[in-house]
């Protein structure tokens, strides 16, 4: 069964696209060519942009780097991949911290409140591109001092938007989350295989079938994921 193309440096986002059955493959950009093809060295905020359009844009250009990266390595086609995810408090987007300092200045302001994560994904196949955006909200709980330093030794917040990761020790600050607990990690699952279905790709057939049972179904996906491992095409 053939495999998508996954465009993201994050593991996480290979296992939840693991976690639902859908063989990938990595897409990863050049090393040689990491600055000019990189999308985050354009991802300052436009003057006026909301988080929710600023998350969408970014993942287009990220998607729209992949798939230039696959025409410059001419790679045998297949759906295309991206995403991004962006944490929004007040009306400002928190993205990954640089240093420590900054995951407690975030930590300390999400302590007590409700913030938004907004994870947006795009799929480009066949001249088609198609977008979702996931939009999840969790409250805090007010974070002691304590609590704050312990989970900055604990180094979770590197590379995560917000400064925290909900699939590991924030899991505990996280009072209450609506939405989607896998967008909340950076791929939103649900949306994810809305997409993809949407395109009619033979690795997500058996959710597309309408004859199939779901044991069937299950039995087609993990065949799918095992048929072809993930790899990494650097
Ligand atoms: C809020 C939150 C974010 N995150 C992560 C998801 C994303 O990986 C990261 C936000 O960074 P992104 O820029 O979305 O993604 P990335 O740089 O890790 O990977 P790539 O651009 O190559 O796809 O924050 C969690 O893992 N858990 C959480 O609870």
């Amino acid at each position: 069964m053939p495999g998508i193309y996954l465009a993201s440096q994050s593991p996480r986002r290979s296992q939840l696209l693991t976690q639902i059955g859908v063989a990938h493959t990595l897409l990863l950009p050049d090393p040689a060519s990491d600055i000019a093809e990189d999308p985050e060295a354009l991802e300052d905020v436009l003057p006026g942009e909301s988080p929710d359009a600023y998350v969408q844009r970014v993942t287009l250009r990220k998607l729209d780097a992949a798939q230039q990266r696959a025409l410059r390595r001419a790679l045998p086609p297949a759906p295309i991949l991206c995403a991004d995810t962006t944490v929004e408090l007040g009306g400002q987007i928190l993205g990954k911290p640089a240093d420590a300092t900054e995951a407690r200045t975030m930590l300390e302001r999400l302590s007590g409140s409700t913030h938004r994560v907004l994870t947006a994904v795009a799929v480009a196949h066949a001249g088609q591109v198609r977008q979702a955006l996931s939009v999840s909200e969790v409250r805090f709980a007010p974070l002691s001092t304590a609590e704050v330093r312990h989970y900055l030794v604990s180094g979770e917040w590197q590379g995560k938007a917000g400064g925290y990761g909900i699939q590991g020790l924030a899991a505990a600050f996280a009072a209450h989350i609506s939405g989607s607990h896998s967008g909340i990690m950076g791929l939103p699952l649900h949306e994810t295989w809305q997409l993809l279905q949407a395109l009619r790709w033979p690795g997500t057939a058996a959710g597309v079938s309408t004859d199939i049972t779901g044991t069937a179904e299950a039995a087609d996906t993990i065949e799918a994921t095992e048929a072809l491992p993930t790899q990494a095409l650097s």
